[in-house]
C-alpha cells in the first residue's frame, strides 16, 4: 500500500539528504496521494498489509500519517485513553467530534475513520446515517466505524447508501461488554466461528469497505479472511488478517495498567515522559532551568 501503482500516485521521490524531525520514508515536498478506500481493496488483492493507529490530537496524528500508517481511527478507546473512563460506554459523539476534526486536520496521506461511540447508531439507520454524517461533514473524517455484525447490517448498508465508507468490527466488540460478560474472546469453537463467518458475510453485503476483527483466535480470523472478499484488520485476531490495528497509547508503551496479550509495545514514551519530568523537576529546583540560552536579552 505503500507504493499503489504507477497509474494512480506521483513517482516517489527522490531519497533526500534532508531528514526530517522523524526521519521519515518520504521527503518529497508534493502532497502524497490519499489513500483510499480502493487502496484497501487493492492492498487485499496484492497482499500487502494495510496499517492503522488510533489517534486522538493533531501532532500524534501528524506523527503517524508523516510515518506512513495507512489510516487513522479516532477510536472511542479515547474514552480510556484521553479522558479516563474505565469503559468507552460513556463515550459521546460531542466528545469525539473536536477529537476527529484534529486527527482530520492532521492527515495528509491516512484514511481517517471516525468510531461512532455506543449510543449513536443502534436506534436505527435514520440516527446512525445522521451521526455519521456529523462526522463526515463536522469534522472532516473520510470514513466511519461501528460495531456489530448482523445485528447492525441495516445500519451499514443505509450509511454505504449516502456514500460514506464504514468499517465493520466484529468479534469483541467493547461497547458490548455487558452483553458480552466482560472481556471475552470471540469467534471460538464451532458455533463461534459460525458466527464470526455470518457476521463477516453480513457486513461485506452490507457494503462495508473493510472489517476489523477484535479479539479472536487466529485460526478463527483466518478463516473470515479467505471467507470474504474485504480487507480485515486484526486487533488481536492473529497474523494471517489483511492489516493491523493498535490503540496507539498502548502500542507506544504511554497506557497506564495492564495491556491486552495482543499488544506489542514499540516504545515507553510513559517511562520518557515521566523521566523528562523529574528531571525538569530537578532542574529548576537546582537552577540549572532556565540557563542562559533560555533568556532574552535587552534588545
Ligand atoms: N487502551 C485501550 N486499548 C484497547 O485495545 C482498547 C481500549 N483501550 N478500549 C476499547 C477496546 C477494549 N479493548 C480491550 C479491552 C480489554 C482487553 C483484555 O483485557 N484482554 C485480555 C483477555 C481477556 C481477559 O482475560 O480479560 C488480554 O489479556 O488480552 C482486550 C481488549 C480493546 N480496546
Ligand atoms: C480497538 C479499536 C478497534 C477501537 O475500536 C478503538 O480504538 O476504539
Ligand atoms: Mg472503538
Amino acid at each position: 500500500m505503500d507504493k499503489p501503482a504507477a497509474a494512480e500516485t506521483e513517482a516517489p521521490a527522490a531519497p533526500s539528504e534532508e531528514a526530517t524531525a522523524y526521519g521519515a520514508a518520504d521527503q518529497s515536498k508534493k502532497p502524497r496521494a490519499r489513500i483510499r478506500v480502493r487502496h484497501f481493496a487493492r492492498a487485499k488483492r496484492e497482499s500487502i498489509r494495510i496499517t492503522g493507529l488510533t489517534s486522538y490530537d493533531y501532532l500524534s496524528a501528524k506523527i503517524f500519517d508523516d510515518a506512513g500508517i495507512d489510516f487513522l481511527l479516532v477510536g472511542d478507546s479515547a474514552g480510556n485513553t484521553v479522558f479516563g473512563y474505565d469503559t468507552t460506554l460513556p463515550v459521546t459523539v460531542e466528545e469525539l467530534m473536536p477529537l476527529t476534526a484534529a486527527v482530520a486536520r492532521a492527515a495528509e496521506r491516512a484514511l481517517v475513520v471516525a468510531d461512532m461511540p455506543f449510543g449513536s447508531y443502534e436506534a436505527g439507520s435514520q440516527e446512525a446515517l445522521h451521526n455519521a454524517t456529523r462526522f463526515m461533514k463536522e469534522a472532516g473524517a473520510h470514513a466511519v466505524k461501528l460495531e456489530g455484525g448482523e445485528r447492525v447490517a441495516k445500519q451499514i448498508r443505509r450509511i454505504v447508501d449516502a456514500g460514506i465508507p464504514v468499517l465493520a468490527h466484529i468479534g469483541y466488540t467493547p461497547q458490548s461488554e455487558h452483553g458480552l460478560g466482560g472481556h471475552v474472546i470471540q469467534g471460538r469453537g464451532g458455533e463461534g466461528l459460525e458466527q464470526l463467518l455470518r457476521d463477516a458475510r453480513a457486513v461485506e453485503e452490507a457494503g462495508a469497505f473493510a472489517v476489523v476483527i477484535e479479539m479472536v483466535p487466529s485460526d478463527a480470523a483466518a478463516a473470515v479472511t479467505r471467507e470474504v472478499g474485504i480487507p480485515t484488520i486484526s486487533v488481536g485476531a492473529g497474523p494471517e488478517c489483511d492489516g493491523q490495528l493498535l490503540v496507539w497509547t498502548d502500542w507506544a508503551g504511554f497506557s497506564t495498567g495492564r495491556t491486552p496479550r495482543f499488544v506489542k509495545q514499540y516504545a515507553q514514551i510513559g517511562q520518557t515522559l515521566r523521566d523528562a519530568a523529574v528531571e525538569f523537576q530537578n532542574d529548576v529546583r537546582s537552577g540549572a532551568y532556565p540557563a542562559p540560552e533560555h533568556e532574552y536579552d535587552q534588545g
